[in-house]
């Protein structure tokens, strides 16, 4: 409905329009005031406000970026409408020009405090603006504390409300340090101190969003939280800040918004007077009366069934016409879509059988002159609402209309014949919350004979429905006879014609033409009250126009800056709280960034230090290993039993298999070894990994028996060593064995058995020399065959019976030859060792990439840190000079002193 109520008519076009089309007259726009006497005083004061309306053409330069500017046609001083021309006595003069000095004064008082609030207003949008721009970087901490009763003995701890650790003791430890944004660390501060079993035996704290103090504090920014059952407070810590965040936001968006409405309040310069009552109370009369001019239209059957809203013509462009708006749309005179128009003499068909329309604008040209002209008084446009008799089904609407911000005035009409209706009663009431004081007309006080019972009748229910309206009764109460005022003439083809031509009293409808000096006086009697009320109504309207525009304004700003201040103070301490904490964890941050890159270089060359040492020894264990084995494989026990002569070449062959699987066995003897030897390697590894990286470090998962699964042998299988003839009789091994035998004095071989020492070296030989002797040379001769015989014989026995011994040896001899030539131990431990560095790469890989992670990681937390320091920093000179700006603006907005009463109106009502 608001809106509905929202064409000003003050643009520039208008005002244009207005003084161009002001013809009637033919004076000039800035007249002198008073009927054609000068008033000195009220010329000076004149010029000097048409020299400093109170913007002095400095608003405009002091236009914020992005704030809307005042508009210019806005703060233009008005034309001063003509004054009544008729013919005064000197007291009336002088009682005139007061009249218009103390208006003049008014507008200049006005005018003053209007600047000062438009400014504040001005500044505190910058500062909100401001302010959200910081809430979207850095999420402005709401405040939120213990319950009071914890809190009492000092002063309210603030937590941000995410905060992880919400239960927080106030009483440990002095505000600053209770202050904390969200996503703070758990455990920074708060336990250190007390005692577990003290802890305990605290009462527990429950978080609340607000202690009353704080709560009262924030009057604006108070964020209003009602979701089903969830406790304000407990909402609010559930919340996660960027929530918090983005409902301040809101708030502050709102708060903006509701600024520039106030600013655009403050601009207008006009002032709506709503007239209601019941049914048939004579509300169209009674602003007919004020009018001076029969517009609306009158009945004694209930006629107005819709909104009339009376307001200068030249709001119109100085045009008398109607403008019936249609449901449901936002009136815009400059958009005929939304009203159809129609002539002033249509009004009375349209208000009494109406379907169409919700409400009229009704433009009429102002008959009287700035000092008696209530719409157009020179100060302020007044404009009149005649609503439709109060019943049952207007009632809440009138009361809705009642409440509108715009709404400055409320005059209820009432019959004086039937007194306060219980609906009437109702409107009151509820009107009373809104609208201290309420402007009461008792109409058609003519049909009262006894006036006094009446008056007093009137005056007790008055104090009963408005105990204030009653305290200013002789202000606000008025008894009148509406239909006693003499009206103008109805433009033409107008509705009325029911007045009497005359604009000067006397005239107008049936009583005052009668001829009887008593009727004439009584006629007198009822203008000049209607007269007073006409001044104390315009007194109110001034004095209320003050009050309704400028204090709400007044109010609003100190509010809202109490509010930013608290905010500020909060988020100061919070910026400053915030900034010693990253200041301390950076502090804290950069030995430990030394220390793990120092760790990293010395972790990486202990790894490759232990991997090169376990390697090594694996390597050199293998090849001693295996050579060994190679070497000894011809004298261990083979486990090959000899088969005989006949089985040789299979024995051989099992003594081949044998020696490999031997030498096999060496090897599976090393990888087990460098198994044992990986698992020590790996578990150091990890050792250094939880030394340095603690539970950041990742535990792979090692299984050793997997190790040395594949190719284990392939090498000795490879092997192939061709069994010779030869390899039975391995003259080396025979030779060693008979010095051996010899050496021992165990030598039972065939040789000596048959003759001698035959297989002794070359002992054999002396034997067989001496034998000759014994012989003699012809028994030798004959000896000489068979014994060679038996040699060969015994020899080749001895020799057959060697096998065992010597092909082993042989074999070995062979196959260690073609193991060396395939590099077969070397390869063995190569690839062992191998082996081993790939499986201890993989922890040592991972524990270096652990440690870089660590180092990056801290090399990011110290850069985070450093952006929330920054940031803080930025926050905390933010909040600072926040605190400071709000403390200014609040010392200027409250230097506008709306309390007294304003000069130039006689008023002062207690608002
Ligand atoms: N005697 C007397 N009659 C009055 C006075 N004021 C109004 N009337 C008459 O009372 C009747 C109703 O007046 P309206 O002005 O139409 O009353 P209203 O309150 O506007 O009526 P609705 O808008 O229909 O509620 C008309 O016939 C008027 O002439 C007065 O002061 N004295």
């Amino acid at each position: 409905m608001s809106q509905e109520y929202h064409g000003k008519g003050k643009a520039a076009g208008d005002g244009e329009a207005s003084s161009s089309r002001r013809p009637a007259s033919g004076r000039p726009q800035y007249v002198t005031v008073g009927s054609g006497s000068t008033s000195e005083s009220a010329a000076r004061l004149q010029a000097l406000l048409d020299n400093d309306s109170g913007y002095g053409g400095s608003v405009a330069g002091d236009a914020l970026n992005g704030v809307p500017v005042w508009n210019p046609a806005l703060t233009e001083d008005r034309p001063t409408p003509s004054h009544s021309p008729m013919p005064r006595g000197s007291g009336e003069a002088a009682d005139n020009d007061r009249r218009v000095q103390a208006n003049a004064i008014h507008q200049l008082w006005y005018n003053q405090h209007r600047v000062a609030l438009g400014r504040s207003i001005n500044r505190v949008v910058e500062t909100l603006k401001g302010l959200q721009e910081m809430n979207a970087t850095w999420p402005a901490t709401y405040p939120s504390v213990q319950r009071a009763e914890a809190a009492q003995s000092s002063r309210p701890g603030i937590i941000h409300t995410n905060t992880t650790h919400p239960t927080l003791s106030s009483e440990s430890e002095p505000r600053p340090g209770l202050m904390r944004r969200a996503q703070t660390s758990i455990g920074e501060h708060q336990t250190e101190t007390e005692s577990s079993k003290a802890a305990e035996q605290k009462p527990k704290e429950e978080p609340r969003l607000m202690t009353p103090q704080i709560a009262q504090e924030f009057s604006i920014l108070k964020l209003d939280l009602k979701l089903g059952a969830l406790h304000q407070t407990e909402l609010v810590h559930s919340l996660e800040k960027g929530s918090i965040a983005s409902l301040l936001d809101g708030k502050i968006s709102s708060s903006i918004k509701h600024l520039l409405s106030l600013r655009e309040r403050i601009e207008d310069t006009s002032s709506k007077v709503l007239v209601t009552g019941d049914l048939n109370a004579g509300k169209s009369t009674f602003c007919n009366a004020l009018l001076r001019r029969k517009i609306l239209p009158e009945d004694q059957q209930p006629c107005t069934s819709i909104f009339c809203e009376v307001l200068d013509a030249r709001e119109n462009g100085g045009v008398e016409e109607v403008h019936a708006i249609h449901k449901d749309v936002i009136y815009n005179r400059h958009d005929e879509s939304t009203y159809d128009v129609f002539t002033l003499a249509d009004l009375e068909k349209l208000v009494t059988t109406n379907e169409k329309y919700t409400q009229c604008k009704v433009y009429v040209k102002d008959v009287r002159s700035i000092d008696e002209s209530l719409l157009n008084n020179g100060v302020v446009d007044i404009s009149i609402i005649d609503a439709p008799g109060l019943n049952s089904d207007t009632t809440k609407t009138t009361a809705v209309f009642a409440r509108q911000e715009e709404i400055d005035v409320v005059v209820f009409v009432v019959s004086a014949a039937n007194h306060f209706t219980l609906t009437a009663r109702e409107f009151i009431w509820a009107a009373a919350a809104e609208k201290a004081y309420i402007f009461i007309v008792v109409n058609g006080y003519d049909n009262i004979r006894d006036k006094e019972r009446c008056q007093k009748m009137i005056l007790e229910q008055v104090q009963g429905l408005s105990p204030r309206t009653f305290k200013e009764s002789s202000e606000l109460v008025h008894f009148v006879s509406s239909n006693a005022i003499p009206t103008g003439p109805s433009p033409p083809g107008g509705n009325g014609g029911r007045g009497s031509g005359s604009s000067s009293g006397g005239g107008g409808d049936g009583p005052d033409d009668d001829s009887d000096p008593k009727g004439k006086g009584k006629e007198k009697e009822k203008i000049r009250d209607f007269e007073n009320l006409e001044q104390s109504l315009r007194r109110f309207v001034l004095e209320k126009r003050a009050r309704s525009k400028l204090a709400p304004a007044k109010t609003y700003l100190l509010n809202v800056l109490g509010d930013v201040n608290t905010l500020a103070t909060v988020n100061q301490d919070v910026a400053q709280s915030e900034l010693d904490r990253v200041t301390k964890e950076l502090n804290d941050l950069e030995p430990l960034i030394e220390a793990s890159q120092k760790a990293r270089a010395e972790v990486s060359d202990d790894i490759d230090r232990t991997i090169e040492t376990t390697c090594k020894d694996i390597y050199d264990h293998t090849r001693s290993t295996l050579n060994h084995s190679i070497a000894q494989a011809a004298d261990e026990d083979l486990g090959v039993p000899y088969p005989g002569l006949l089985n040789a070449f299979q024995y051989a062959e099992d003594i081949k298999e044998a020696i490999l699987s031997q030498i096999s066995a060496s090897v599976t003897a090393c990888e087990e070894h460098a198994r044992r030897k990986t698992v020590e390697g790996v578990s150091s590894i990890k050792q250094l990994g939880l030394l340095h990286l603690g539970d950041e470090y990742t535990d792979l998962s090692f299984r050793p028996n997997v190790m040395f699964r594949r190719k284990r042998d392939v090498l000795a299988r490879q092997i192939e060593v061709e069994t010779e003839l030869w390899d039975f009789f391995d003259w080396s091994t025979i030779m060693q064995r008979q010095e051996k035998l010899a050496g021992t004095g165990m030598a039972l071989t065939v040789a000596t058995a048959v003759g001698g020492r035959v297989v002794g070296g070359f002992g054999w030989v002396d034997g067989a020399l001496g034998a000759m002797k014994v012989v003699g040379n012809n028994n030798i001769r004959k000896l000489i065959i068979p014994g060679v015989i038996v040699t060969a014989v015994a020899a080749t026995y001895y020799l057959l019976l060697q096998i065992p011994h010597s092909l082993p040896h042989r074999l070995t001899t062979k196959i260690s030859t073609q193991l060396a030539a395939i590099d077969y131990v070397h390869s063995n431990s190569d690839r062992i060792s191998s082996s081993v560095r790939k499986v201890l790469r993989f922890p040592a890989d991972n524990l270096r990439v652990g440690l870089q992670r660590s180092v990056e990681q801290l090399g990011n937390k110290r850069e985070e840190t450093r952006k929330v320091r920054m940031e803080s920093e930025v926050a905390r000179k933010y909040f600072g000079n926040l605190v400071n700006e709000t403390v200014r603006i609040r010392n200027t907005v409250e230097g506008v002193d709306l309390e007294g009463p304003a000069p130039g109106v006689a008023g002062g009502y207690d608002y």
